[in-house]
């Protein structure tokens, strides 16, 4: 037990230099980057709200699954150990089970599933399954959970083949933008270390750090649009910015309309 929580245990360390300011905390930036999620989350938690408390409020699930992965994320950087790596990954698996739970539409299930619940059973047995597997060669596993983001992707491209709102587009353009932006750094920091060493900045892991919880927060709305136009559409979403509509860099978030509801129901 003792080995899988020891300071480095991990078989990946990453490009930023290993206990350059305290003997505590083996990479510094990281580890105070991690922080992001922790930022994130709570604010995306309350813009949700109004979608959530209309849908359901398991939404709230993923981002309380963010703040979780935000400590494991931290605990692993401190640490650089084996269980810390474990955890940062499984915490990962873990919230994209819940958001495709929540999210992946309806109309795109196997054929053999009905309902939502059965979905869901699938979703949790694969990730099960996955957890399982996670622990044969853990150096892969954070290779595995990117490219599920490519089914994402994929599964973005087909609804919006059939979306023509301007907002919608300029939604899935920024967040596909802040992904790429995102996944530079994570593939630049892994397979071009050498170069960054060279010219000392090695802080890209952390940069990864913040632009992924940007581009969650991102995708989860665009995901929400979708969801909500297909379950709820007597609620009418809109997707806002916070602080506000013009701003250039600014969080999105679903607002529903209450008003059409009572109407609707009067
Ligand atoms: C129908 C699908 C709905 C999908 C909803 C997606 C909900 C996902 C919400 C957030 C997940 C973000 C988690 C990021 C944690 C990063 C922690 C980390 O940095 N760990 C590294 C080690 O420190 C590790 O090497 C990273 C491993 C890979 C992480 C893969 C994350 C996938 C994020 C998917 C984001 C979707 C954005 C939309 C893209 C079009
Ligand atoms: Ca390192
Ligand atoms: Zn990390």
């Amino acid at each position: 037990m003792e080995s899988v929580l020891a300071y480095q245990s991990s078989e990946v360390d990453w490009c930023e230099d290993n206990f350059q300011f305290s003997e505590e905390v083996a990479e510094f930036y990281n580890t105070v980057s991690s922080a992001s999620f922790f930022i994130f989350a709570p604010i995306m938690m309350y813009l949700l709200h109004p979608y959530a408390k209309e849908r359901t409020h398991a939404v709230h699930l993923v981002w309380l699954m963010m703040m979780i992965v935000g400590v494991f994320s931290a605990y692993y950087h401190m640490t650089l150990s084996y269980m810390g790596q474990l955890l940062d990954e499984l915490s990962i698996l873990w919230v994209l089970a819940i958001g495709y739970t929540l999210w992946f539409p309806r109309h795109r299930f196997p054929f053999f599933i009905k309902d939502r619940c059965t979905f869901a059973g699938l979703v949790f047995f694969t990730a099960t399954l996955s957890t399982v597997f996670s622990f044969a060669k853990p150096t892969i596993n954070a290779y595995a959970l990117n490219s599920i983001t490519l089914h994402i992707l994929y599964v973005l491209c087909q609804e919006m083949k059939s979306c023509t709102d301007p907002q919608i587009q300029r939604l899935a353009f920024t967040t596909v933008a802040w992904w790429a932006l995102a996944i530079s750094c994570w593939l630049s920091d892994r397979l071009l270390c050498g170069f960054w060493r060279r010219i000392n900045f090695c802080y890209l892991h952390s940069f990864w750090h913040i632009l992924i919880s940007v581009a969650s927060a991102h995708g989860c709305t665009l995901f929400a649009y979708f969801d909500a136009q297909y379950e709820i559409p007597f609620a009418r979403p809109e997707v806002h910015y916070w602080p506000g509509d013009k701003w250039k860099v600014a969080l999105p978030y679903l607002s529903v309309n209450y008003k059409t509801r009572l109407q609707k129901q009067c």
